[in-house]
């Protein structure tokens, strides 16, 4: 039995995050990782999807403005597919975690490879990569940040047509000539924009409902779709698989649709969204369900576990599941927990989890890029709040249309008529990403539209979006 002052299991970056900062607070720190030091982001998730989505977004933005030329750098392509994939998988550090294991090392943070189970209140037994076990007992706190895992929708014969999911996409090592997608959020998006711009002949995406991208704003879907068709992408809203067969392993997949007809291709993708990594963690030895996310207060406790030692961050507890986001949490719960150990204070600033209840920010890197933050009308109306809502066509805003021939970007600002603050801003433009964290900002310290308007934004910048949302909404 070893004895740490906090266990964390998993070394994605929320785990990660956790284990760095209580060890800096002089806790001894285990972290156990069963795969990669990492995570999902750095190898088969945020990393990869990015670094094979840049080439594509930079290609689109060059074609847009006269005077350069895209020359045909692969096989009369202007995109040289086996360079990207290279420098993918120089972003990925080629699947090798050893400078994550430094880093930890450095950090003074213990890593143990293997599987972690909880084993009772404080305990974890972790099943080595060697085949061995290990007992640790935590002091302090245990912090679960095991992430999640894709789900897969229970289509006949789709399991054993051994789909793509993230990880087989992200890690694409031959860009397949025909792809079918199954989903329509976040993944479906990019990943089908990465593989067409990349060069594949066919993408079919296959929506179960009417539109794509439906936690965000309506207007965002609708302009990415139209982005994709333009692209070349068969957008198949209302649409589902029923039946998949792949005779031969690797080769083409036959989809049967609910509408009737069949679409054949040399690869499909499940993006049908995820599920918590709860599944094989032992929580009915501390009294919690088996699966599902793990529920946690605003200090990121778990709340069905009593005298408050079990923490749950990241994607395992289903608030966000973006990586800035379980960082977040996990300097909440790691403050907490150097508080709790200290017996000092534990209701400080930076304590409580304030970001996820004003809306987390997220960019979704298509072309356009989708960046929202906070709530989005409906999610605003829902609540209760008294909403006004001011949009603007960001392609009038000199900054804009200097970005490129056929620039186009709209705004939406979701303004709460009593305070005069904003509860969501999203942004749908070609290259926004960076205009997010104003916004974000905004949004969560509750700057006023009064004090907004003297952050002037400077001349030609998109960011003059802001001066005009604020004068369409009368100021
Ligand atoms: C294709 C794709 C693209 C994405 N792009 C973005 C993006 O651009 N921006 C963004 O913010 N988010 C993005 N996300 C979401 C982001 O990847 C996740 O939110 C993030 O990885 C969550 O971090 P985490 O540390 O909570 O979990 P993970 O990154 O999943 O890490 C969990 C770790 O725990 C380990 N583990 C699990 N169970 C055990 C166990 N029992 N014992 C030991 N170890 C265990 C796993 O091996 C893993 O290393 C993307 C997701 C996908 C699928
Ligand atoms: N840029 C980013 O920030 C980024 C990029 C990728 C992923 N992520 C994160 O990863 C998470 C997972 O992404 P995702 O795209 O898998 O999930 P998602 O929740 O964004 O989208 C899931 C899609 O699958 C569809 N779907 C669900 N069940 C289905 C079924 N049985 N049959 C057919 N379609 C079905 C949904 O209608 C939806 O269109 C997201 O929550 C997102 O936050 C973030």
């Amino acid at each position: 039995m070893e004895v740490f002052d906090v266990i964390v299991i998993g070394a994605g970056p929320t785990g990660e995050v956790a284990a760095g900062r209580v060890a800096a607070a002089g806790l001894s720190t285990v972290i156990v990782e069963s795969e990669l030091a990492g995570g999902e982001c750095s190898y088969w998730a945020c990393m990869p999807s990015k670094a094979l989505l840049r080439p594509v977004d930079l290609a689109g933005e060059v074609g847009r403005v006269t005077g350069l030329r895209l020359e045909g750098a692969g096989e009369g392509r202007p995109i040289d597919a086996a360079a990207v994939l290279a420098r993918r998988d120089a972003v990925v550090s080629h699947y090798d975690d050893a400078g994550q294991a430094r880093w930890l090392d450095s950090a003074g943070v213990t890593l143990v490879r293997g599987t972690g189970r909880l084993a009772g209140p404080r305990r974890v037994e972790v099943t080595t990569s060697d085949g061995g076990t290990r007992t640790l007992v935590a002091n302090h706190a245990v912090v679960l940040a095991t992430g999640s895992r894709p789900v897969i929708p229970p289509v006949a014969g789709l399991a054993a047509a051994e789909p793509w999911t993230n990880r087989e996409a992200t890690g694409v090592r031959a860009v397949p000539e025909r792809l079918v997608v199954i989903g329509g959020g976040v993944v479906a998006c990019e990943m089908a924009q990465a593989m067409r711009g990349l060069g594949a002949r066919e993408v079919t995406m296959l929506v179960r409902g009417g539109e794509l991208l439906t936690r965000m704003e309506p207007f965002a879907g609708e302009a990415v779709a139209r982005s994709l068709a333009e692209q070349g992408v068969d957008i198949r809203t209302h649409e589902s698989a029923e039946k998949v067969e792949r005779p031969e392993p690797g080769g083409e997949v036959t989809v049967r649709l609910t509408s009737g007809g069949t679409i054949t291709a040399d690869e499909i993708l499940v993006a049908a969204g995820r599920r918590s990594a709860t599944g094989d963690l032992g929580l009915a030895s501390v009294g919690l369900p088996e699966s599902g996310p793990i529920e946690v207060d605003e200090s990121m406790r778990a709340t069905g576990v009593a005298d408050g030692w079990l923490y749950a961050a990241g994607d395992v507890n289903g608030l966000a599941l973006l990586t800035h986001m379980g960082k977040y949490q996990a300097r909440v719960a790691a403050d907490v927990i150097v508080a709790r150990a200290r017996g000092e204070a534990d209701d400080r600033p930076g304590m409580r989890d304030r970001a996820d209840r004003a809306g987390a920010p997220q960019v979704v890197f298509t072309d356009p890029q989708v960046c929202a933050v906070g709530r989005t009308e409906a999610q605003a109306r829902a609540e209760g709040f008294d909403v006004r809502v001011v949009e603007y066509d960001m392609e009038q805003v000199a900054g804009g249309y200097l970005l490129g021939d056929g620039y186009r970007g709209r705004a939406k600002a979701v303004v709460d008529e009593r305070r005069r603050v904003l509860l969501g801003v999203t942004f749908v433009a070609p290259g926004a990403a960076e205009l997010l964290h104003a916004a974000t900002i905004a949004v969560t310290a509750g700057v006023t539209l009064d004090d907004l308007w003297h952050a002037i934004p400077a001349y030609p910048t998109v960011g003059e979006v802001w001066l005009r949302l604020l004068e369409a909404y009368g100021l």
